[in-house]
């Protein structure tokens, strides 16, 4: 599947709870977002699945992938287009084994040595972040600012997307920097309008 990383959103069930998970998923499609990641520290793995079969049928027809976080069995199970992982999750060779040549299987990146080690082989994309310090995430590493994100998409060989603290007023300097998008939760979850959050993202 041909995917775009330019605006990837992902979710957060806690903060979209006012207007809705898929409310919110299919108001910021609307107004922008090319890719979507599940993320969901608290559910089980069958309410996910769910949640994951419910964006999948809302988002059929749109061209946006929905990838999942961490829970492979999850991915395999709802028929999501792939999987994000991180340093301390499933191995990439695991998933790309379990979920096949078709999946979109993105792993996070904070430092140069993690992208060295990283099997570019087997991964569609990496997250490249935080690039600045973030409540949406509890154990986040050190920020990277612009000038840490900028070296390690120089380094990158993979499609990127930068991820931490951003907000619509940073696309001009992420894109800048050498990403090819920005990823991000509460700068859509949460936000009174999804459809005009995601919208900002693509104002000059
Ligand atoms: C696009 C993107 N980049 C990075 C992450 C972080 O993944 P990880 O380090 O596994 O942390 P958790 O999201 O699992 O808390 C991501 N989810 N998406
Ligand atoms: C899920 C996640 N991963 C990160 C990383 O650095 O790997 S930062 C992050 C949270 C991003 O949320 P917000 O857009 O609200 O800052
Ligand atoms: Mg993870």
């Amino acid at each position: 599947m041909r995917f775009d990383l330019s605006l990837y959103l992902v979710t957060d069930a806690q903060l979209c709870k006012a207007a809705g998970l898929e409310r919110t998923v299919i108001e910021a499609v609307k107004g922008g977002v090319s890719f979507v990641q599940l993320r969901d520290k608290h559910a089980s793995d069958t309410d996910m699945i769910e949640q994951a079969k419910r964006l999948k049928a809302a988002l059929a027809g749109s061209g946006v992938p929905l990838v999942i976080n961490d829970r492979l069995n999850v991915a395999l199970q709802s028929g999501a287009d792939g999987l994000h992982v991180g340093q301390s999750d499933t191995a990439v060779q695991e998933a790309r084994t379990a979920m096949g040549p078709e999946a979109i299987i993105g792993l996070s990146i904070n430092t140069l040595e993690q992208l060295h080690a990283a099997p570019v082989a087997l991964l569609d994309y990496v997250g490249l972040g935080p690039v600045f310090a973030t409540q949406s995430k509890q154990d986040h590493a050190k920020p990277l600012g612009f000038e840490g994100l900028a070296q390690l998409a120089a380094a990158c060989t993979l499609p990127s997307v930068a991820i931490g603290g951003l907000k619509a007023d940073h696309a001009q300097q992420v894109v800048a920097a050498g990403a090819n998008g920005l990823a991000v939760i509460s700068a859509i979850c949460g936000q009174p309008d999804p459809y005009q959050a995601a919208r900002a993202f693509a104002r000059p």
